[in-house]
């Protein structure tokens, strides 16, 4: 059996005639960092639904921790933290009553261990100090870094992140990327991210995995595909064939 955190089995989804996703398998380890890049329309949305039990594959599986996404869902779900669509919060209440009451859906968070679970998820995405601030006062990178503190309510050992750099300023940026790679050196989480932004992706990415209209293409060490001094955008455009 295979000791991959997440393992997708020769995933094929189709819609009407049309394959979405075709025979795509790959797996993610703890304490890594995954950029998943795809032209538009190339199925990465669709691959992070499966991934997350939100869509059926037509054929193949997913498994989280060694339990199915399909047929033992809440187990395989324990596991993972997700940002599919951005996060939608109801804005005239404070991060911290946000992250409380989305924590009761956990019913693994014993109610002892509530506010402690949401001080720390607060610290590790630097909103310590602003916990107590109605998220209407946040500016966009703050509310990105609340989503990823929900994300982690019931400490998953893994986050999948869609698009969570758009719209942010440099500085924004920044901040989510060393929250990133801080929480991979010091928790051994494993972030699954997809984006168009190749630039950022980048400078934390361990291992790259690209599709193309529903196909892999590429799997691997991000340092295998980039050379020393190459940018990820020009080694993409490559890999298209443009
Ligand atoms: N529910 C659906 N019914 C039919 N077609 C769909 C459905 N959802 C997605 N598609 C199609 O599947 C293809 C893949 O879409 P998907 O959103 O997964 O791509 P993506 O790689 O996430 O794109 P983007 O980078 O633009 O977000 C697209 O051609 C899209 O039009």
């Amino acid at each position: 059996m295979s000791d991959a955190l997440l393992e997708v089995q020769q995933v094929t989804k189709k819609m009407g005639k049309r394959d979405l996703l075709n025979n795509i398998s790959f797996e993610l380890e703890r304490g890594k960092i995954y950029g998943f890049i795809g032209p538009n329309g190339a199925g990465k949305t669709t691959m992070m639904r499966i991934m997350t039990g939100l869509m059926q594959p037509t054929s193949g599986f997913v498994r989280i921790a060694s339990y199915d996404v399909q047929t033992d869902r809440e187990k395989a779900l324990s596991k993972v933290g997700a940002i599919i669509e951005s996060p939608v919060f109801f804005d005239y209440m404070t991060g911290r009553q946000v992250l409380r009451n989305l924590s009761r859906l956990h019913m693994e968070i014993k109610s002892s261990d509530r506010e402690n679970h949401i001080e720390e998820l607060l610290k590790r995405v630097g909103l310590e100090s602003r916990g107590d601030d109605k998220v209407k006062a946040y500016s966009l990178g703050m509310k990105q870094r609340l989503g990823i503190a929900q994300s982690m309510l019931g400490s998953p050992e893994l986050l999948l992140l869609d698009e969570p750099s758009n719209g942010l300023d440099p500085m924004g940026m920044r901040e989510l990327r060393d929250i990133i790679l801080r929480l991979r050196d010091s928790a051994n989480y494993a972030f699954f991210i997809s984006s168009h932004l190749l630039d950022e992706l980048q400078q934390m990415c361990d291992e790259l995995i690209v599709i193309k209209e529903g196909t892999l293409v590429w799997k691997g060490p991000a340092d295998q595909l980039v050379e020393e001094g190459q940018r990820l955008e020009d080694a993409f455009i490559g890999l298209m064939g443009l």
